[in-house]
């Protein structure tokens, strides 16, 4: 099988949690951990997120007094992709030394027309009250929103159109690498009026770049793996209930937020409904049950899995 599988960027860096380098290590090894059952049995692509890690790096170079402005969103979503993308490697080198393992900086296409740059929705960088979130985004010109019982800073997220990358990635993985790409939703690039890239300031969901790239790619099957063990229906109610194996056709009855759940959604149905194959939101730990069928929410055309013939 080919699996892609998305590593949500909270799942490397939970709630809370201090950004050291040695807690986002400590982390990325026990994610690599949940992933090597699956790379010893298949072909695999890790994407991975960097909500976290590109606002605090966003936060450092507002701070940098030597700038006459802090690096934009795209080169910020590179320099996460080089950072976490090295400790994925390096993790991977480690627990499967008998593989070649490769980690890209690449991008991801997107259009200047996208509605997404006038209705940021990207959650940033660390979590705030509500009154510190409005202070600093009168202070630095943010756009905040509520995230849970949170607050954080918001950014436009504007729709992957195609991993500029896909050929190399997909020979890569012909010749038996395992390949670590698209962090951070690729960082975003128009092709300016004469036909050249260029950055632009936002970051990529990476769950909907995983599901363009599995499609891409024609993978098997599409994991997201972060920090719940299902999909809730009610999320956050006194009757909140887990959703199991589902379809695209019930998933999209229900409602889930902008800039969390939302977009997992969207990219898991879109993936089954265009392939017809497997595609799954659950907890990084749980990564190889989930592939197995035994746990996460797993969506499917027939809302079976494994897909057998109805008896
Ligand atoms: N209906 C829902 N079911 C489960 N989780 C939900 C739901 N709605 C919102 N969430 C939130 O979505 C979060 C996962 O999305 P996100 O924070 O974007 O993850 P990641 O950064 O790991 O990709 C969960 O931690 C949970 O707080
Ligand atoms: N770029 C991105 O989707 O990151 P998160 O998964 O951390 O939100």
């Amino acid at each position: 099988m080919r699996v892609v599988v998305a590593l949500g960027g909270n799942a490397l860096l939970r709630r809370g949690e201090k950004p050291d380098a040695d807690v986002q290590r400590r982390n990325v090894a026990a994610a690599v951990r949940s992933l090597a059952p699956i790379a010893r049995e298949h072909e695999l692509v890790v994407t991975h997120g960097n909500g976290p890690q590109v606002g605090v790096l966003a936060l450092q170079s507002a701070a940098d007094r030597s700038l006459s402005q802090p690096y934009p969103f795209d080169v910020l979503g590179a320099e996460t992709q080089g950072m976490i993308g090295y400790w994925l490697l390096q993790e991977l080198q480690n627990e499967l030394p008998d593989r070649q393992i490769c980690a890209l900086i690449n991008q991801t296409l997107v259009s200047m027309a996208d509605p997404a740059f006038g209705n940021p929705t990207k959650f940033v960088g660390p979590v705030y009250t509500e009154q510190e979130a409005r202070t600093l985004a009168a202070e630095r010109g943010w756009e905040v929103r509520r995230d849970g019982d949170h607050w954080r800073r918001v950014v436009p997220s504007p729709r992957p159109q195609r991993v500029i990358e896909t050929r190399v990635i997909r020979r890569l993985l012909g010749s038996g690498a395992i390949v670590v790409c698209a962090g951070g939703g690729g960082v975003p690039a128009i092709r300016n009026e004469r036909g050249r890239l260029e950055g632009v300031e936002a970051v990529v969901d990476k769950d909907l770049t995983a599901s363009l790239l599995a499609e891409a790619l024609e993978a098997d099957a599409l994991l997201l793996l972060t920090d719940v063990p299902r999909v809730m229906r009610g999320f956050g109610t006194d009757h909140q209930e887990e959703i199991g194996k589902t379809t695209p056709a019930a998933l999209r009855r229900e409602e889930f937020p902008a800039g969390s759940m939302g977009p997992k959604v969207d990219a898991v149905c879109r993936f089954a409904e265009l392939t017809g194959d497997m595609a799954a939101i659950g907890a990084l730990e749980q990564a190889a049950d989930i592939l197995a069928g035994h746990a996460g929410t797993i969506v499917t055309p027939t809302g079976r899995y494994p897909q057998t013939p109805e008896a």
